[in-house]
């Protein structure tokens, strides 16, 4: 179950809807630990920023959140991550169904080589969302529509998705992601591979999205953070250093290891 807590001191009180909770997450490679004791809730109404070095722990944390980090064969998890309250790494949890609860978007655009329409009904079709044509029709357009990319997409719809800008590829993922009606979206650095106007576009489309699912980002990026998000977690060397507010991380941080790093004093 979904349960509303009110945003922290600073702002009218304002219900947000926690939809994933983490609890003391570490994570080892090997012997390597990567990530340290890390906790945080993610809440539908704001974006959630990860932010951080390279190698601190930003995207073996986000990848937690699908257990995506399953697929690596020397990374063990341990702590508690809850979607609606319920432990995602449960015996019972379906990693399928999760994956599509928690849809997941990619550094580089990775389309698969079929249609652009191909690209957004497989998911709904394995999943049994759609049971005719006609219902398989209606999710492309509207998945393509929130995803900012029907006008482009709707006259070459049987056109190859590897045929499509960069930066169209990118939204076409992200289309391919609502496409399953999901919960949560986590993005991994989803502009690094894009130029500024592509990177423009996912910006707005962030935004447009946000409230419509819990989004968690991590970027390299601090005003992308900065203009994308409204919560930001700052991470070093595999520990989460400081979380809140974005407007208050970059403006007024408390621990001196997130003003070194937000004025650029190392990075
Ligand atoms: N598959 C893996 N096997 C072994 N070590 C890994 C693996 N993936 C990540 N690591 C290590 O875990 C640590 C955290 O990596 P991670 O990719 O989560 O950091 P990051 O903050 O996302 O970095 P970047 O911004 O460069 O992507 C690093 O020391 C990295 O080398």
């Amino acid at each position: 179950m979904a349960h509303n807590v009110p945003v922290a001191a600073g702002r009218a009180a304002e219900a947000v809807t926690t939809k994933m909770t983490a609890r003391d997450v570490n994570v080892f490679y090997g012997a390597k630990q990567a990530l340290k004791n890390v906790s945080i809730d993610v809440s539908r109404e704001n974006v959630t920023a990860f932010i951080g070095p390279s190698g601190c722990g930003k995207s073996t944390f986000l990848r937690c959140f699908n257990r995506m980090n399953d697929t690596v064969d020397s990374a063990q998890v341990s702590g508690r991550i809850q979607l609606d309250g319920k432990d995602i790494y449960s015996p019972d949890m379906d990693v399928v169904q999760l994956r599509a609860r928690v849809g997941m978007v990619f550094q580089k655009p990775n389309p698969f080589p079929k249609s652009i329409y191909e690209n957004i009904a497989y998911g709904p079709r394995i999943h049994g969302l759609a049971r005719a044509k006609p219902d398989l029709d209606i999710i492309v357009e509207s998945s393509l529509r929130r995803a900012g990319l029907w006008d482009e997409a709707k006259d070459r719809l049987n056109e190859s998705g590897t045929a499509m800008s960069g930066g169209q590829q990118q939204r076409l993922c992200i289309a391919r992601a609502i496409a399953v009606d999901p919960e949560v979206i986590l993005m991994d650095e989803p502009c690094s591979a894009l130029d500024p106007i592509a990177t423009a576009k996912i910006e707005e489309l962030i935004d447009e999205l946000r409230g419509k699912y819990a989004i968690v980002i991590v970027t390299h990026n601090m005003q992308q953070a900065a203009r994308v998000s409204q919560k930001t977690a700052f991470f070093h060397l595999g520990s989460m250093v400081e979380y809140g507010d974005t407007s208050m991380i970059f403006t007024n941080p408390v621990q001196t290891r997130t003003k070194d790093y937000i004025t650029g004093r190392y990075g």
